[in-house]
């Protein structure tokens, strides 16, 4: 790791509307910044002038100013430079807009903007979704943030879908506060690998969502930020047509893709306002093999933690002390299906799952839900379990848990997504 004392700073001056880019991909690298003077944001959150702020691999940030200010680097960012052409001025705008109609339902007591952000892979949606987050908290709002991205989603791990009210800003090397999230299992990496499935789950955090908003006066005129999967085409369109429905979205920005835009101006209510927004120069594309990086270091998070490391609890667990399912089994043809039962109904189907060696290194959602009476499915969970060794002689599973045993329930949920705990 690079001592801070030894490595080597460089002073930017930025002018009005520039944002200072770095890029962080060697291995133990750390950069520290620094706001000398004037004013600077990364994502939407303020920084604070002498206090230093570390990166650590994978970092990929901008420093964003209005009106100029002078940054201190201190260590070896694989890019830095400072760009002057920015969209950032456009994203405010945007915000000013949802702003006027929070203050036009706090006002007459109604429901604030729904807002979604839809685009294709790595064109800044989370960050804009960030951006505008921290944006309204800043100026004392409380929306709720809901991420559908199975892939790449920040409420909880990949493979789930989740919602959250914003009270404060995104501390700036991190992600919002994760108090109380509302989560879902999907248990795939892809909307594609269960299609069905992945709209049940849309309209049951859009209907909860929904009550919720109600339920809080402040966070009903704030109203919600629904961040999105990059997959625009073909079905991922038909999903995007559905959260649009299904969560009442009154308005759209659409990053980067013209088509798109067009496609929802065509395809959606009058009443829902579509926008085109640009993309950021500075966002940066990822590979395959990136978003697979990224989706472990998720989930090794959740376990581990972050900046404040977490110890998670590793225990013992009997097969006859739980119940694994899975959702959705293979479909039968039209004619092997029972009276009144439609082919859809196979996919979202509880399938009862034997514990045995094909569960080692996945994970399992520990489900809400106390019986299988309950509509498990669409009950939402409380964490996640890491299978680490199956005893099919003890008749025992070996856990990674953040929290001490006991489960708290007993219905758990396989997921396709499988983390190896190297510790
Ligand atoms: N202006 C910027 N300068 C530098 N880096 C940026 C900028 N905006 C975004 N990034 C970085 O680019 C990466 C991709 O951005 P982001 O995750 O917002 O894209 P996305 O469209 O949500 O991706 P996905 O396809 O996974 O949904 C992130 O690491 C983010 O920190």
């Amino acid at each position: 790791m690079s001592d801070d004392k030894a490595a080597p700073k460089t002073d930017y001056k930025l002018e009005a509307d520039s944002e200072l880019r770095f890029e962080i991909e060697n291995k133990n690298e750390k950069v520290t910044i620094v706001l000398l003077n004037g004013q600077a944001e990364l994502f939407g959150t303020e920084l604070v002038v002498k206090k230093p702020y570390e990166f650590v691999t994978g970092a990929k940030v901008a420093i964003f100013t209005y009106h100029g200010c002078t940054i201190e680097l201190r260590g070896k960012p694989d890019v830095a430079y400072v760009a002057k052409e920015t969209p950032m001025v456009m994203y405010l705008n945007a915000n000013s807009a949802l702003e006027y109609l929070r203050n036009k339902a706090e006002q007459e007591d109604a429901q604030g903007p729904v807002v979604m952000v839809v685009g294709p892979t790595d064109v800044g949606k989370t960050t804009l979704c960030r951006i505008f987050l921290n944006y309204a908290v800043r100026l004392g709002r409380r929306p709720i943030y809901v991420d559908l991205d199975v892939g790449q989603g920040g409420i909880a791990i990949p493979g789930t879908i989740g919602a959250l009210l914003v009270e404060r800003p995104a501390p700036v090397a991190e992600g919002f506060s994760q108090q109380a999230p509302l989560v879902y299992h999907y248990g795939h990496s892809s909307p594609s690998s269960n299609s069905t499935f992945y709209d049940v789950l849309i309209s049951k955090l859009a209907e909860t969502t929904l009550e919720r908003l109600q339920a809080n006066k402040k966070a009903k005129s704030s109203g919600m930020i629904i961040n999105t999967c990059g997959w625009v085409k073909g079905s991922g369109y038909s999903h995007i047509l559905h959260t649009v429905e299904a969560f009442e979205v009154s308005a759209i920005f659409v990053l980067d893709q013209e088509r798109l835009y067009n496609e929802l101006l065509r395809d959606v209510k009058r009443t829902v306002q579509v926008v085109f927004l640009p993309k950021s120069g500075g966002v940066v594309e990822r590979t395959k093999s990136q978003r697979t990086e990224a989706r472990d270091q998720r989930i090794r998070e959740y376990f581990y933690g972050s900046k404040m490391p977490l110890f998670p609890h590793s225990f013992d667990v009997k097969f006859g002390d739980i119940k694994i399912f899975k959702v959705g089994s293979p479909p039968l043809p039209d004619s092997c299906l029972p009276l009144g039962m439609k082919a859809e109904d196979n996919y979202t189907k509880l399938v009862a799952v034997q514990p045995g060696p094909q569960l080692l290194h996945h994970i399992l959602a520990v489900s809400f839900a106390e019986s299988t009476d309950e509509n498990v499915i669409q009950t939402n969970v409380a964490g996640f379990i890491c299978v680490t060794n199956v005893n099919m002689e003890k008749q025992v599973l070996t856990v990674l848990s953040p929290q001490p045993r006991p489960l708290p329930q007993t219905i758990l949920l396989v997921s396709d997504l499988q983390f190896m705990d190297s510790h």
